[in-house]
């Protein structure tokens, strides 16, 4: 077969998206199931797991440091945990694609074993700043080298033992809480981070299920070194990550009424649904529940009038994902959008920042980067094809790519959207679940 070099997405103008979906399983609790259960004793039963290829790199990892992982079949995967110290050595380097949270994970999870593992990964991972990891480790007693700038790939080397430390981490990121935590596992006495502003607690939520003693007092989070992981029920729900395009979506099409099922609703991930809701967003939460140790809920969005807001600070590690999306609803809002406290932006997939006021601002949408967030005017978005250089370019980035596909909802011509291979490891099936909805999107594969 052709090796497909570009995925471009073609969307008509217009339209409204109505009925029910169901968006894929969540990629950071698909991650740490596949972590925790790998190390646990005993079998675990997954059902939700997303398919995308970041979680699959995740899961090929374990798979070749010996463990046994079965499926995933229709999101369904059973892993016969081998341990906390039953990992083999990988016979060769371990390749996380596009995935950070694999790479900041994993680096915590393999320093303190008895073997050298190196991880590797795309042109945009290599790019991506891992001393936010590395450097706690080493004080953990970690042996992680990486390139001069401190990117990937990394060499992780065995060391005799890791000792606990207490951290006050600088930044708000659950990657490098969840790295130094699982890095904790492996450590002599107690591991304690401290995080400034909260931030997604699905591994300390996890490891309880796994039975293994984690203390949360505030913002401070514990676990002593040395115990055990049991194997269990896990069920993954919905990605609020994914379903945020589909609120985005509805909200600003006329006529809209959608209900996104199954949607995970943890505190720490809901900023999506608090930022569109102080924009006059019409979102409802229906039968709430908890599924799995996560909260769960229907989510049914109406179409709205939405009004430029200043986005709440507090809120943005509870939204770190959902911005380009939350940019699209800025730029059909009335009046200005700002945001600030938000350059965590700048070393994502892509430059957020930078890659959405570019193509906002083909749209014909004044789109102002600032060093830590952006200024948008809502108007009235154009084509993208009749832009000057034609259509917008989505520079890898899966969250980018889907967001832009979104916008001609409300846009005054067809947008073309190239680049968007990636929006595979997040949100596989995304044209297609889409298209069932209402957007006029076609795929071409160059
Ligand atoms: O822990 C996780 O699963 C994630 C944490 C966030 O990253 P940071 O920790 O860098 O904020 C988020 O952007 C990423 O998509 C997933
Ligand atoms: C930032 C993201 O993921 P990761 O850090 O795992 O690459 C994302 O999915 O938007």
């Amino acid at each position: 077969m052709a090796q497909v070099s570009d995925l471009r997405f073609l969307v008509t103008p217009g339209g409204s998206l109505q009925g029910r979906l169901r968006v894929p399983g969540d990629k950071s609790v698909s991650h740490r199931s596949i972590m925790l259960s790998a190390i646990a004793e005993g079998e675990t039963h997954i059902t939700g797991f997303l398919e995308g290829a970041d979680a699959l790199a995740t899961l090929a990892a374990f798979r070749r440091m010996g463990v046994e992982i079965e499926g995933p079949r229709d999101g369904e995967v059973r892993v016969r945990g081998v341990g906390l110290r039953g990992l083999r050595a990988p016979d060769g380097p371990l390749d996380l694609g596009n995935s950070g949270t694999s790479m900041r994970l994993l680096s915590g999870l393999l320093a303190g074993q008895s073997f050298p593992t190196t991880l590797i990964g795309d042109a945009s991972l290599t790019k991506r700043p891992m001393r936010r990891v590395t450097e706690p480790l080493a004080t953990m007693g970690a042996r992680i080298n990486s390139s001069e700038t401190g990117t990937a790939p990394l060499h992780i080397e065995p060391v005799s033992g890791l000792s606990g430390i207490r951290y006050e981490m600088p930044v708000a990121s659950a990657q490098v809480k969840s790295s130094l935590l699982l890095a904790g596992l492996y450590a002599e006495g107690e591991t304690c981070v401290t995080e400034p502003a909260p931030t997604r607690d699905h591994t300390e939520r996890m490891l309880t299920a796994f039975g293994y003693p984690v203390q949360v007092e505030g913002s401070r989070i514990r676990l002593c070194g040395g115990g055990r992981l049991k194997g269990c029920r896990l069920r993954v729900p919905s990605d609020i990550s994914s379903a945020a395009f589909f609120m985005v979506g509805a909200s600003i099409a006329p006529g809209s009424d959608l209900l996104l099922e199954g949607v995970g609703i943890n505190p720490t991930r809901v900023g999506v649904v608090n930022i569109l809701r102080l924009m006059g967003a019409d979102i409802a939460l229906l039968d709430e529940r908890l599924e799995g140790g996560e909260p769960v809920a229907d989510i049914r969005v109406r179409s709205a009038p939405l009004k430029g807001i200043r986005i709440p600070e507090d809120q943005v590690p509870l939204a770190i994902d959902e911005f380009p999306a939350i940019f699209i609803a800025a730029a059909c809002a009335e009046g200005e959008t700002l945001l600030t406290g938000a350059e965590e932006l700048r070393v994502k997939e892509s430059d957020r920042i930078q890659v959405m006021a570019d193509g906002l601002m083909k749209l014909g949408i004044e789109a102002e980067p600032r060093p830590d967030g952006l200024r948008i005017l809502g108007g009235t978005l154009g084509s993208a094809l009749a832009s000057e250089g034609g259509g917008i370019d989505a520079h890898g980035d899966h969250r980018i790519a889907m967001s832009f596909a979104i916008a001609a909802l409300r846009a005054g011509g067809p947008i073309e959207i190239r680049d968007c291979l990636n929006v595979e490891t997040s949100f596989p099936g995304f044209a297609a679940l889409a298209e069932t909805a209402g957007l006029g999107i076609r795929e071409v594969r160059t």
